[in-house]
């Protein structure tokens, strides 16, 4: 089945039948407010009533960019391998919110600048001639198209691998808020000034550079127009591995809950090769890089939770996993009216 074709989950009788039955719940009509558009949202996607969101799954894809060497991020590229070994050995932020959250985290090495010993919960999947991540993007195209091919390729497999219903999306990789920036802007044409933020904490003379840098990768670049072109001259190896597991995991109908900057750069080209993919996917949170909200709305979503995170890694996405925990168990278990003996309004 090609990789783009998703149809639309558009199903009126079902969608009246779970918007009635969550009227029926004992509680006053709509007081449980966006956690029932929540529910809603996962039954439609999993085509029933009663859904489930069983085995659920956090990838992390990683991965270095070229850009990185540019003085584009407040941390130095070896971070990205050190921290894929921290998430393995438990220490990372998602590690600790995978735990206490019940999911199964899988890092994927999509091009990071190391060689890890295969070990559980690490995915070998790098690009032959970019196994150390991306060219550098102001010098011309970061991937060749085939190399790109091959990330998406790579990660549409991941997906299908994992078991589950849902798939949480996380990310590593030093100088990608850099890349995501780059999409933003070639996929929604607004300025650069509103589509770049501070990453990793960058001050204002460090910001300026990264801005400079980011035009001058445009500029290297501008020719790239269509979606899948455009991934390959400015996106990164995470952000192509991400963009195909998101396309798989729509394919199959599954929950795709998506984290901050960097994952929604990944279903923004995904949703532009495929808009359907959107109906498939919960914004877990608005980052407080600059640009996210701005991303948010322009792809006309809501996100659920605003913490002021920056984090990536699938932070905001595993923090805002109990709700949809908590929307489907409520749809599924919840009395009704009619089931508690319950009075209606009068
Ligand atoms: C210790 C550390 C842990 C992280 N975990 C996620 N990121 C986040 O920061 C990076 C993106 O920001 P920039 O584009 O400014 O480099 C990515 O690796 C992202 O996952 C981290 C960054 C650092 C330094
Ligand atoms: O929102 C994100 O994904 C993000 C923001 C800053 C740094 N890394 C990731």
């Amino acid at each position: 089945m090609n990789l783009f074709d998703i149809p639309s989950l558009h199903d009126a009788d079902l969608q009246a039948q779970v918007q009635h039955k969550l009227d029926r719940k004992t509680k006053p009509l709509g007081a449980l407010g966006r956690i029932e558009q929540l529910a809603l949202r996962i039954a439609c996607i999993q085509g029933r009533l009663t859904p489930s969101l069983e085995a659920p799954q956090l990838l992390v894809c990683a991965a270095d960019h070229g850009l990185s060497r540019q003085g584009v991020s407040a941390y130095p590229r070896e971070v990205s391998w050190q921290m894929v070994l921290n998430m393995l050995a438990g220490g990372a932020a998602v590690s600790v919110l995978a735990r206490q959250q019940g999911l199964t985290l899988t890092v994927a090495d999509c091009g990071v600048a190391h060689v890890f010993e295969p070990q559980p919960g690490l995915a070998i999947c790098k690009v032959a001639g970019l196994e150390e991540g991306t060219r550098d993007a102001t010098q011309g195209p970061a991937m060749t198209a085939s190399e790109c091919a091959q990330a998406l390729e790579n990660g549409a497999a991941l997906a299908r691998r994992l078991p589950g219903k849902a798939l949480l999306l996380g990310e590593m990789g030093i100088g990608n808020t850099s890349a995501a920036t780059l999409l933003m802007q070639r996929l929604t044409g607004m300025p650069l000034v509103d589509c770049v933020g501070r990453g990793t904490g960058l001050d204002d003379a460090s910001l300026a550079r990264k801005t400079a840098v980011l035009q001058q990768a445009l500029a290297a670049n501008s020719q790239a127009r269509e979606p899948q072109h455009i991934l390959a001259a400015l996106g990164g190896l995470e952000i192509a591995t991400l963009t195909g597991a998101v396309l798989a995991a729509a394919q199959q109908r599954r929950v795709i809950l998506v984290d901050g900057f960097i994952t929604t750069a990944a279903v923004a080209v995904a949703a532009a090769l495929a808009p359907a993919v959107l109906e498939r996917c919960v914004f877990a949170h608005a980052s407080a890089e600059s640009g996210h909200a701005r991303w948010l709305q322009r792809l006309g979503v809501q996100p659920l939770l605003d913490l002021g995170l920056r984090l990536g890694e699938g932070s905001g996405a595993a923090l805002a996993w109990p709700l949809l925990v908590s929307a489907v168990n409520l749809l599924n278990e919840m009395a009704s009216f009619d089931s508690a003996g319950v009075s209606e309004s009068c």
